[in-house]
């Protein structure tokens, strides 16, 4: 039953999942009682079996080493329909350090343990040792995974989860075929060494990325374009580098599912001579709007339609390019490739030209064309919120020599006991106890450095009542230098989030009267605009311990994040591998019970 990549696993496994209990499960199943929720309808399973490991790897014509899966990078795609059971069973090959994958933009429902956040849901994964990720993919949509340690997304540990439609169930659009494009950002430095400059005192910052990859490909010492300079790749398309080609047949409609898992940037995407319908975001379907270019945040995802119908004798570019930041990175190319052309044929037309990284209305006016399409399968919001926060970003010193962003002046330092296991059995002393601010000074001046840019590390947690409506107010201010202030894409795991608006300068209660209530964009990321502010409403019905924070990996490092739990007292038991390090091991060594 088991092999290498995906196989469909045991009943009983997939009854584990659903009850938390794999022991009475395997009892019941001898019973062959386990034959009733299969036929109730539970999803099929699919089972998968992965290492990770580092591998010499060529991810833009420079040999660096990748954290990959199997031997491969990115690592391997998983597909599966809406309501299927994902088993990964993952062993950790890496020599020295611990592991964990996130799952993002699955909402874990019934399996918080398996969310794959360090510190959080789990202990990291030792050297050696194994640890079964089971969990329920409850929605279509566009999804993908990623090292959530440290900052191993940034060393490559990525790759797309695919979920389609239940069997029988029909997507709000036709589509002829499609292509996952999954985009990156790619330094040459080691991850090690950008997170040792990031946590020293005499700070270092990363700097822009050397190439952007699609999916794990892109080019750094040539240009795809440059056909007729000596500087033109020259591929036979064996290479680890070879652009991801997408061969298309004249006159049909494509899905394009692009999701960005980049550390840092920002990026616009755009295909010559084509439109794009943008249908679908972070898996949830949108009302369809046509764009000739696309923004996209680290951490969302999106579907796009496009129809192949231009001059089917061409090739046409496919390219993406940073925005928000000063580019310092050639834009990523592939080719759209119309058959039975040749993809050797080079576009008649140049590369799409990203716009300008800080022309911040065109990203302002995209992002308000993002909303909700009118579709029973897409909720709608409360009309009332239970609980306001107010989390304020800014970049700030500690002691005055360590470079770090904070959350209402307090910067997160993850504890060696994951949360989950930590507030489930009381462990006070494992993060601190007193409850993180909810908003921040009324004088605060949002539009210049921190008067005293001073702060403190910390590991508190926002509790919210199980079921109650919270509504969180991301609000950006400037930097530690005069004049800067940065995109932020937040990410909140375990739930999504309707995206009810987003505003300039400091957010004053009277701007709710703009929220929009009727079909706000249901999310699991959205940015906060340089000197602006998001609001954001969630319902807090998922029992669990869950990250919220930038999904810019260095800012996470610098602790840009905040820690939300609701219903710990509901979860069932959660699985011992999980907890075998920090407090929660100690308690297992004791013999006491984790139930
Ligand atoms: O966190 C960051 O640090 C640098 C800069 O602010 C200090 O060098 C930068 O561009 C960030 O996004």
């Amino acid at each position: 039953m088991r092999k290498m990549g995906s196989a469909h696993f045991s009943l009983a496994e997939a009854l584990s999942i659903i009850s938390g209990r794999s022991q009475l499960v395997w009892y019941y199943c001898m019973m062959m009682l386990c034959l009733i929720p299969y036929s109730l309808g539970a999803g099929r399973g699919h089972f998968y079996k992965w290492e990770v490991e580092n591998l010499y790897w060529s991810p833009d014509g420079v040999e660096n080493v990748v954290m990959g899966i199997n031997g491969r990078f990115p690592g391997p795609t998983i597909r599966a329909r809406a309501g299927d059971i994902i088993h990964v069973q993952l062993t950790n090959k890496l020599h020295t350090e611990g592991v964990v994958i996130h799952w993002h933009g699955i909402r874990q429902k019934g399996t918080p343990w398996a969310d794959g956040t360090a510190s959080i849901s789990q202990c990291p994964i030792n050297p050696g040792e194994t640890f079964n990720y089971r969990f329920t993919v409850d929605r279509a949509g566009t999804y993908f995974y990623h090292g959530h340690y440290g900052m191993q997304r940034s060393a490559g540990l990525y790759g797309s989860l695919i979920v389609d439609v239940a069997e029988g169930e029909k997507e709000p659009f036709h589509y002829d075929g499609e292509f996952d494009l999954l985009l990156s950002d790619w330094w040459h430095e080691s991850v090690h060494r950008q997170e040792v400059g990031l946590s020293s005192k005499n700070f270092r910052w990363i700097g822009e990325a050397q190439s952007l990859l699609i999916n794990g490909r892109g080019q750094y010492q040539c240009s795809l374009a440059a056909e007729l300079s000596a500087n033109h790749c020259n591929l036979t398309g064996s290479e680890q580098w070879a652009p991801y080609i997408l061969p298309v047949l004249p006159n049909k409609t494509y899905r394009l599912r692009i999701a960005s898992t980049t550390s840092l940037a920002s990026l616009n995407l755009a295909i010559g001579n084509h439109k794009m319908l943008v249908v679908e975001a972070d898996g949830n379907y949108l009302q369809p709007f046509e764009t000739s270019d696309l923004d996209i945040y680290s951490g969302e995802t999106y579907s796009v339609l496009i129809n192949t119908d231009q001059d089917p004798s061409q090739n046409y570019w496919i390219s993406a390019g940073v925005r928000g930041r000063k580019p310092n990175t050639t834009q990523a190319l592939t080719l759209l490739n119309y058959q039975p052309t040749s993809a050797s044929k080079t576009p008649q037309s140049p590369p799409p030209i990203t716009p300008e990284w800080n022309d911040y209305n065109h990203s302002k006016t995209f992002t308000n064309k993002i909303l909700a399409l009118d579709d029973p399968r897409v909720p709608r919001p409360p009309k009332n919120y239970t609980r306001r926060i107010l989390l304020l970003n800014t970049q700030n010193k500690i002691n005055g020599v360590y470079t770090r962003w904070a959350i209402n002046n307090i910067s997160l330092a993850l504890p060696p006991t994951p949360y989950i296991g930590a507030i489930k059995f009381n462990l006070k002393k494992a993060f601190d106890q007193a409850k993180p601010p909810e908003n921040f000074p009324q004088d605060y001046d949002v539009m210049k450095p921190a008067v005293n840019p001073n702060t403190t590390t910390g590991s508190g947690v926002y509790m919210f009542d199980y079921n109650s409506v919270v509504d969180v107010i991301l609000q950006n201010a400037n930097a530690l230098n005069p004049n800067v202030s940065e995109i932020h894409p937040w990410h909140l795991h375990g739930h999504d989030f309707w995206v009810l608006g987003y505003g300039e300068g400091k957010f004053t209660p009277d701007q709710e009267k703009n929220f929009n209530l009727k079909n706000p964009p249901y999310r699991n990321t959205a940015v906060i605009f340089p000197y602006g502010w998001t609001a954001l409403r969630f319902v807090a019905d998922n029992p669990g311990v869950w990250a919220f924070h930038c999904h810019i990996e260095p800012h996470l490092h610098m602790g840009m994040g905040v820690v939300f739990a609701e219903g710990v007292d509901r979860i069932a038991k959660i699985p011992r591998q999980g907890l075998t390090c920090g407090l929660t091991a100690k308690r297992l060594m004791k013999g006491k019970n984790l139930g």
